[in-house]
């Protein structure tokens, strides 16, 4: 290298002040004057040893380097609004890929999806005194007087022409079913806030703080205190202690007591009319378990994997979840999922995830055209789930985080249009495309591309994938995909440091 300097580039003036001869270090390695062919072998040999050991010292930083590469936890990011199935996919990271965890949560999920399904009757308990109170106001007309305003006796209403009547049977089964709400409060207390969910403009009466980091609300710390409260004696100093015992007694009790009347009121034909009038479809309700009671309400009961993929509890705040992998490319890494609350009042605790993470995984229902949000009823779902997607493209501190857009609830999204809903009648922009799911889904895709492209501060790719995080097999080739995809830019990220 010297040499070709030497010859095409350097000046004379250069070897007037820099030539070979003067150069201190030049000096300093040349060998001393008068060196006797004896002292110079020595010299080499010493040369040379020092010069294995220097080696051998950058192999081992070399070696040092690579495995701080290979522990470096993988994190990941799941947003997007709430009941856009962040948890879900956070379920379904957990059963591919830390079947251990997994195995081990599996009966505490049982709370969870009996807390649902008691949960689906008191709605729908709910839903007829609700009816009974403005049955007019339900049919479109206000002028209306019914001849009958509470449960108690009965109610009626018109749509075409032709009243509802409620009958005994239904005041009886009512009346059958209210120890269900006791349980249900009880199940509320067990599991925690997250068990609450928000309607409307109304939040719970014992809201926490959602705001602080690592909020101890959701899943994690619902089955913590379930644990706590499994294993702890009673004693008398603790009474509550004991409680989780007595309530899975009760549970059960009630359960086998019950179960005929809720198949009753499930299958009741004057219900199911009261609900369509009243356009709740239940059985789109997160957390629905009514088509399953016979199964669910038995001693011998053990969730299966759909069964816990499909059960609801609302994340508030942002929860962290460490796996280490037992499967997949990254098998013995831990990853660091943080898995945050998306209703409105928790966004405001995503912002110190951005800082320090290696993708995230935005979930989009796409099912929700039509629907509004819970926690405020004047947005439109899917135009929040627009509003959020560009806030976090166009976010400077995520300009280089990898994003994955999960274009969810395709199964709800295709049973919607199959039941005649028109995407038109909410999309305007829609116009007269083919009302079908594959025309649908593709034209979201196509406009969460555009507002990536348009707002992001610098070209980066669009990744997206059609889900229905419900269905497990599908989204495990999915979340190995998406393994690949992050762990690449991981270790990017990790050789640039
Ligand atoms: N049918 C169907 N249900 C889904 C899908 N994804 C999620 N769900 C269900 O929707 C409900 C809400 O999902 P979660 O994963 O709890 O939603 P989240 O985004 O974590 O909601 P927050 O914790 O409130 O922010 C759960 O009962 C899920 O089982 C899907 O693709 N299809
Ligand atoms: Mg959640």
């Amino acid at each position: 290298m010297v040499a070709s300097l030497t010859s095409s580039r350097l000046t004379p003036m250069f070897f007037t002040r820099y030539g070979h001869d003067d150069d201190p270090l030049t000096r300093a390695l040349a060998p001393p004057p008068g060196e006797t062919p004896a002292q110079r072998a020595d010299r080499e040999a010493l040369e040379l040893a020092s010069q294995r050991r220097s080696d051998e010292i950058d192999d081992e930083l070399r070696r040092e380097k690579e495995t701080e590469r290979k522990k470096k936890p993988v994190k990941l990011l799941l947003l997007g609004q709430s009941e856009s199935g962040k948890t879900a996919t956070l379920k379904n990271f957990q059963l591919k890929f830390a079947g251990n965890e997994w195995r081990a949560e599996r009966d505490l999920w049982r709370f969870v999806i009996v807390f649902n399904l008691i949960r689906n009757v008191t709605d729908i308990l709910d839903e007829m005194a609700a009816y009974a109170a403005r049955p007019a106001l339900l049919d479109g007309s206000s002028s209306e007087s019914d001849d009958a305003s509470t449960l108690d006796s009965f109610f009626t209403t018109r749509r075409s022409g032709s009243p509802i009547r409620f009958k005994d049977r239904h005041r009886l089964l009512r009346t059958r079913l209210s120890p269900l709400r006791q349980i249900q409060k009880e199940l509320e207390g067990a599991l925690g806030n997250a068990a609450i969910e928000v309607n409307g403009d109304s939040q719970p009466s014992h809201k926490p703080n959602e705001f602080s980091i690592i909020a101890s609300h959701g899943w994690k710390s619902a089955f913590d205190k379930l644990k706590t409260l499994r294993t702890q004696p009673v004693t008398e100093s603790q009474p509550s202690m004991g409680r989780l015992k007595g309530l899975e007694e009760d549970i059960l009790e009630a359960l086998e007591d019950y179960l005929e009347d809720i198949v009753s009121l499930w299958n009741d034909p004057v219900v199911r009319e009261m609900l369509a009038r009243r356009r709740t479809h239940i059985e789109d309700t997160p957390g629905f378990f009514l088509d399953d009671v016979r199964r669910i309400a038995r001693r011998a009961y053990v969730p299966t994997d759909d069964d816990i993929l499909r059960s609801r509890l609302r994340t508030l705040g942002v929860q962290e979840h460490r796996f280490v992998f037992q499967e997949g490319l990254t098998k013995g890494r831990e990853w660091r999922l943080y898995d945050v609350g998306g209703a409105h009042s928790s966004r405001a605790a995503w912002y110190p995830y951005f800082d320090d993470v290696d993708a995230i995984i935005f979930l989009a229902p796409i099912s929700c055209f039509d629907e509004k949000l819970s926690e405020d009823r004047r947005v439109n779902r899917l135009e929040d789930s627009y509003y959020l997607w560009k806030t976090i493209c166009e976010c400077e501190l995520l300009k280089y985080t990898q994003i994955i857009l999960f274009l969810n609830k395709c199964d709800i999204l295709e049973a919607k249009l199959e039941r005649g809903v028109r995407v038109q009648d909410y999309v305007s922009s829609y116009g007269d495309r083919a009302n079908n799911v594959a025309t649908a889904s593709k034209y979201f895709q196509h406009h969460f591309k555009e507002l990536m492209k348009n707002n992001s501060p610098s070209p980066r790719t669009f990744y997206s994938h059609f889900t229905s995080v419900v269905q497990k097999d599908e989204t495990a080739k999915t979340l190995a995909v998406v393994e690949e995809s992050i762990l690449r830019d991981h270790l990017r990220r990790a050789d640039l440091m």
